[in-house]
């Protein structure tokens, strides 16, 4: 910290004024802030995103299990939740961990425990006993909240299009007193450029709060590169993305809404918190969740990384009705509903066609 004081002093000396409030100057500051955090993140969500890719390749077809709630739930997701709560775990043993899955049904079922014990240590330096996995996992269980520092993990999000073998991510995030301060989310079958399918995949995305938004391949000698969303001024210029389940976003409420702003072009469908990156990364325009059901509740886990990049990408988030998203209410936006997700420069005029479309029924 010294350090960067140091050299922001330094700098402050020689540059013009108008320069003094360019980016670089808050970025060192706060990566400065979470850089401890951030390496064991990345080193967590990198090591689950193998494990995720193993699974894919070897045993997905065979493993599959039906949590209570009806959505799949693989070996993976498990394997990963046990992944990254051991890593976080050993770095920050008084951070809770508030994590989308439990044991419970794990722990009926011996012949998947010893799967995913087996994957589990398959990406980790040490080896884990069924119990030491269990115990990980049940890391996850803390409910959130207003006041402290809190970690919130989505192992695999986007389990659907895991097992379609389409878009899923790793997702973990920094809360703090409420205000999330650093996500990092493993993207393993997201192209590098969307404009090239068929070329390199497996993106880390990472952003700190007041430091940027960043993406770099999972290749090793990868670096860091940072990312901005769209320079859009006109929605016709670009295209809404939207959940390709139905059942999770209204996709004839965002049709209205993408015909109310003008938007020809048909909206990209993607799975997970992958559709964050694509808007941070400027690839699509906005990202829409419009409530289908009214007493569902949105989970932290699910947006707290993807809406951190999509501000330090320069973008704009809110709900559906205008409201800031808060992540001190628990497990669940239990204060909001639905998602939009914006370059910034369209969101008002986007939020005002969002209102006209769904305002009444949300
Ligand atoms: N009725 C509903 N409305 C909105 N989201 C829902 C939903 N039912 C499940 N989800 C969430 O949608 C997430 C996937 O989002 P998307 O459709 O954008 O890929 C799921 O995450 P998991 O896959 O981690 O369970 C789950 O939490
Ligand atoms: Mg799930
Ligand atoms: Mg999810
Ligand atoms: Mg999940």
């Amino acid at each position: 910290m010294v350090q960067v004081a140091f050299a922001r002093r330094g700098a402050l000396a020689f540059v013009p004024t108008r320069r003094i409030l360019t980016r670089p100057f808050t970025m060192s500051l706060s990566t400065a802030a979470y850089a401890r955090e951030r390496e064991v993140a990345t080193e967590a969500v990198l090591r689950a995103s193998k494990l995720c890719t193993r699974v894919f390749q070897n045993l997905v077809s065979a493993s599959t299990i039906e949590k209570k709630d009806k959505s799949p739930v693989t070996i993976a997701d498990y394997g990963a939740q046990a992944v990254v709560n051991s890593i976080l775990h050993e770095a920050f043993p008084n951070d809770p961990i508030v994590g989308e899955e439990d044991s419970v049904e794990l722990r009926g079922n011996a012949a998947t425990l010893d799967k995913v014990v087996e994957l589990a240590n398959s990406v980790l330096d040490k080896s884990l006993s069924s119990s030491a996995v269990l115990e990980a996992i049940d890391l996850g269980t803390y409910a959130g909240g207003k006041k402290g520092r809190f970690w919130t993990l989505d192992p695999i999000d986007g389990t659907k299009g895991f097992l379609r073998g389409e878009q899923f991510a790793v997702c973990l995030a920094l809360i703090v007193d409420g205000t999330v301060q650093l996500g990092v989310m493993g993207c393993p079958n997201l192209p590098v450029e969307l404009s090239k399918p068929n070329g390199e995949r497996g993106c880390l995305l990472t952003a700190v709060r007041g430091g940027g938004a960043y993406q770099r391949s999972f290749a090793s000698s990868s670096t860091d590169k940072r990312i901005h969303v769209n320079p859009a001024t006109s929605p016709s210029e670009t295209q809404f993305c939207e959940s390709v389940e139905a059942g999770h976003s209204s996709q004839s409420d965002a049709a209205a809404i993408a015909a109310h702003v003008g938007i020809t072009r048909p909206s990209v469908r993607m799975d997970s918190q992958c559709k964050y990156a694509v808007v941070a990364r400027g690839d699509a325009g906005a990202y829409l969740r419009l409530p289908v059901s009214a007493t569902y509740e949105e989970k932290i886990w699910d947006h707290a990384g993807g809406v951190l990049l999509i501000r330090e990408a320069g973008g704009s988030v809110c709900d559906a009705r205008g409201r800031e998203l808060d992540f001190s209410q628990g497990r669940t936006l239990k204060a909001n509903k639905g998602v939009v997700a914006t370059n910034g420069v369209l969101h008002e005029q986007i939020m005002r066609a969002v209102e006209s479309v769904v305002g009444a029924k949300i």
